[in-house]
């Protein structure tokens, strides 16, 4: 029975943090992105890995289902992180949470329609501007909301610009600066310390050893 469940998510998240995990000589024993399955041993006999839903991972971690995650600091900011630690940015999956728009958007009379995932931190971001906007929660693809007069605006992350630049829009505003960070349940800090601590400074050592090659 392991005594450590760490929850990741499949795709660039799954990709950037196995390499740093293999540096603190852990390895999954079969791809995950080829399998159905959701649990998965690995080299390390007391530790688990829980392949979930990016956006899943914060409540996992909080509620103990999972002792560790990763998860984006978009992820993290738009959950509300205080229920977890953070003892760690893992330097990957780098990106911007921004508002983006139709390039030559036309003025908007009345309140903005802003369409996005990231409900909370965008009513934030414009709270803080002394803006009313309204909100539409969408779960993906938010670059198609302005094309089909759904909204005015979007707020999602942006890497290259392509998806943007590709569906007629252009970013407008920054709203955040967001890496993927790793992020550990409040009791299995202390409780799992043994496995915790050790593995928290090995994956340190793994992102600084990155970071000057
Ligand atoms: N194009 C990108 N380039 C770099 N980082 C990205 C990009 N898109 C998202 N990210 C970052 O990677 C994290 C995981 O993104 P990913 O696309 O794997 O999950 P998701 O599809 O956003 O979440 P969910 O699967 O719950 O819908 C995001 O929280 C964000 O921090
Ligand atoms: O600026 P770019 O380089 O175009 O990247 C931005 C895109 O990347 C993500 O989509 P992706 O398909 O990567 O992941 P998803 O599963 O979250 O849609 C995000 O939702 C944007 O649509």
């Amino acid at each position: 029975m392991s005594r450590l469940t760490i929850a990741l998510s499949k795709g660039r998240i799954l990709k950037d943090t196995l390499p740093l995990l293999r540096e603190a000589g852990i390895e999954l024993l079969e791809d995950p992105e080829k399998s159905r399955k959701l649990i998965f041993p690995t080299t390390h006999p007391e530790v688990q890995i829980v392949i979930i839903r990016a956006t899943d991972v914060p409540t996992y971690v909080e509620n103990g289902a999972a002792d560790l995650g990763v998860a984006g600091k978009d992820v993290l900011m738009e959950h509300g992180a205080a229920g977890v630690y953070e003892p760690l940015d893992l330097d990957i999956a780098k990106c911007r949470l921004m508002v983006a728009g139709p390039i030559h958007a036309p003025r908007v009379d009345g309140r903005l329609r802003v369409a996005t995932k990231f409900v909370n931190l965008t009513r934030q971001f414009y709270a803080a501007k002394g803006e009313q906007v309204e909100v539409i929660k969408l779960y993906g693809s938010m670059e198609l909301a302005p094309l089909m007069g759904l909204a005015d605006r979007i707020v999602d992350v942006v890497d290259t610009g392509k998806t943007l630049k590709e569906n007629g829009l252009e970013p407008m505003e920054l709203i955040a600066h967001v890496s993927s960070r790793l992020i550990v349940n409040k009791a299995s800090f202390k409780r799992k310390a043994d496995l915790v601590q050790p593995l928290i400074q090995q994956l340190s050592d793994a992102v600084s050893r990155k970071r000057v090659s």
